[in-house]
């Protein structure tokens, strides 16, 4: 269902009309300083009467024709006198914005068009007017049929449409919502919608921007459905529609019923419902929140890419929701009943990295008291291997991924015969790769490998519509999550996260929504609150970074080179940690569990560096 009423200006606009959509602009000019003999010439070779004269910047002076260079001729005028003095400046052109219903008829054959600095810019003449007319008059035939069809396909179906203007009156209602109410539509049109509906709330979703789906809301003694949709339009609400669907609820209920029931018997097997593997929730296209035309094309793409098990190589900014998508991708492909492997390329320190996706045989390090550990492309057996950060990859890596891609066998650390694998792989990456490949920092081979099927997940500034939406349905699933009442967000906080460049795209959006539901004591986050947790917050983040880095340059300048390139290391380590732990405001656990380590680790590798003064 979309989210936007498409208004007429899309099937009709005044534009249409204009001047300069009409005139045209092949046509011929002669200049003031022509002679008399050459304007002769021109009116004979071109058969035409009239043309305009203008200056060396093509500043319009008059119309000359050729009744005028006869009149002068038989005056007894030299030939090589130039026309200045005998072209009529009286002419009055017409701008370029104005509107043929305005200047029509036309006095003459031809009329000149010029520009706001009265520069000669085209010639709209009667055909052009005419052709003008027709197109419109077209167009405006078909608004009218489509308006006409709009209004008996409204009036016609089952459900109830009401519409309402930004403040919530009431400016259109269909036939069916009339009578389910008992109301008369001449009533209703111009009531405020509470006055006409029980128990709406669609004055509610005019406040907070955010759409309502599926509500079950109680109407007449009977259960319906409701739709509630905020139309915004340059980032404002301009009204709203409410769709109420009659039939389905009482349907509903008895399969839900009918699925409690089984449920309550443990008897799942006649219900065919596939328990997920994991412990997570399986991640569906469903759970990809967005209606913006990018981001439907995206899911297009995943969902036909996941039919196929070709490797599919994931684009976008940091936050886009390339993980979300892989999961998705997973849960619609043939490797569905098989494991979802994440690996996160650039958490895992370089030395680990061969190991952790080979794996290793009993013994393979020396003095080691470790037995062996299956890689992560073998616990990938039959199912997804998810490849983060790919362009974090160190390039003697990239060789032994493209071995694998190549050969689907794995050779663990210390073993002496290769495995096979049967697995998908999908890698995501918000680096610019083939950039990367030119500089020889990522193996052109293995860009090919991966890039067999590219999808690019768009930043959300370029589908802000998808912000209301996501805001809603976050709001919701926090507080929810939290087990709190949910709480409502005003109208203006929402157009100012529509306006705000989440730099971390929805990541961020969700972690700025964790806070403020966290932070925002009442049952509303208004504008105020979202200036001082989000706008002012972030604004001291930035500074604190320059200074620990331009200390850091000092603290290095006094060390050997091999110790140099040791704190390197670990000052890469540190940046990741806080930057995972930012994101994740600040909640530890949370940032363990992305960065692959369990949160004991990341504790003692925090006071490692403190330790170390890193
Ligand atoms: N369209 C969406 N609808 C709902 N939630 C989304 C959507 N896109 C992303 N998210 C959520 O935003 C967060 C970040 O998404 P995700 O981890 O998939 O991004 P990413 O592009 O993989 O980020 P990174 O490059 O930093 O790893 C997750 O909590 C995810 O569930």
């Amino acid at each position: 269902m979309r989210d936007h009423l498409v208004d007429h200006d899309e099937l009709f606009q005044q534009e249409e009309l204009e001047i300069g959509r009409r005139m045209k602009t092949d046509f011929d000019a002669l200049l003031y300083s022509t002679t008399l003999k050459e304007a002769a010439e021109f009116f004979i070779t071109t058969k035409l009467n009239e043309v305009s004269v203008v200056d060396h910047d093509r500043h319009y002076l008059g119309e000359l024709s050729t009744a005028m260079v006869m009149e002068a001729v038989i005056q007894g005028t030299p030939l090589e006198e130039t026309v200045e003095l005998y072209y009529d400046s009286t002419v009055e052109p017409i701008g370029f914005h104005e509107i043929l219903s305005d200047i029509s008829p036309l006095k003459k054959a031809s009329v000149p068009v010029v520009n706001h600095e009265n520069i000669l810019i085209g010639m709209l003449t009667q055909s052009d007017v005419l052709e003008g007319f027709s197109q419109t008059y077209q167009k405006l035939k078909q608004l009218e049929n489509t308006v006409e069809w709009f209004h008996i396909s409204y009036d016609n179906i089952y459900e109830g449409i009401v519409v309402v203007d930004e403040n919530g009156y009431v400016k259109m209602i269909n036939k069916a919502y009339c009578s389910y109410l008992g109301i008369d539509r001449e009533w209703a049109i111009g009531q405020h919608i509470i006055n006409v509906i029980e128990g709406t709330r669609l004055h509610i979703v005019l406040q907070t921007g955010i759409p309502e789906h599926n509500q079950v809301q109680f109407l007449k003694g009977q259960e319906v459905v409701a739709h509630r949709i905020p139309i915004w339009k340059n980032n404002k609400i301009i009204g709203g529609i409410g769709i109420l669907v009659f039939r389905g609820v009482s349907e509903l209920y008895r399969i839900f019923d009918k699925i409690q029931d089984l449920l309550n018997k443990n008897d799942l097997k006649h219900l065919h419902i596939v328990q997920p593997k994991s412990k997570d929730e399986r991640i569906t296209f469903n759970h990809i929140i967005g209606e913006s035309k990018s981001i439907i094309h995206s899911k297009y793409l995943a969902r036909r890419a996941a039919k196929s098990p070709a490797t599919i190589l994931i684009t976008g900014e940091s936050g886009v929701g390339k993980e979300i998508f892989t999961k998705a991708i997973h849960s619609m492909s043939s490797y569905q009943e098989g494991p979802f492997i994440s690996v996160n390329c650039s958490s895992i320190p370089e030395h680990l990295l061969e190991s952790e996706l080979f794996g290793y045989e009993e013994g393979a390090f020396t003095g080691s008291r470790r037995k062996g550990k299956p890689g992560k492309f073998l616990l990938a057996h039959k199912g997804t291997i998810f490849l983060d950060e790919i362009g974090d990859m160190p390039l003697e890596m990239q060789a032994k991924i493209l071995r694998v891609l190549q050969e689907r066998e794995v050779e663990p650390v210390g073993g002496t015969k290769p495995i096979s694998v049967d697995f998908r792989l999908i890698a995501a990456t918000n680096r610019p790769l083939q950039e990367m490949v030119k500089q020889n920092k990522f193996r052109e081979d293995l860009y090919y490998r991966l890039n067999v099927i590219p999808i690019y997940i768009p930043p959300l500034r370029e589908r802000k519509e998808d912000i209301p939406l996501l805001i809603g349905h976050y709001m919701k699933t926090i507080c929810q999550k939290h087990r709190i009442p949910i709480k409502d967000i005003s109208k203006e906080t929402v157009s100012a996260m529509m306006n705000y460049e989440w730099k971390g795209n929805i990541r961020e959006l969700v972690n700025a929504l964790e806070r403020l539901i966290a932070l925002v004591d009442g049952p509303v986050i208004h504008y105020n609150d979202f200036k001082s947790y989000i706008l002012e917050w972030n604004l001291s983040l930035p500074q604190m970074e320059t200074q620990e880095s331009l200390s850091d340059i000092d603290k290095m300048r006094e060390l050997s080179p091999l110790e140099n390139i040791k704190q390197a290391e670990m000052k890469k380590e540190k940046e990741l940690y806080l930057r995972v732990i930012r994101e994740e405001n600040g909640n530890k656990t949370k940032a363990a569990q992305r960065l692959g380590i369990c949160r004991a680790t990341l504790y003692n590798k925090l006071q490692e560096f403190k330790n170390k003064d890193i």
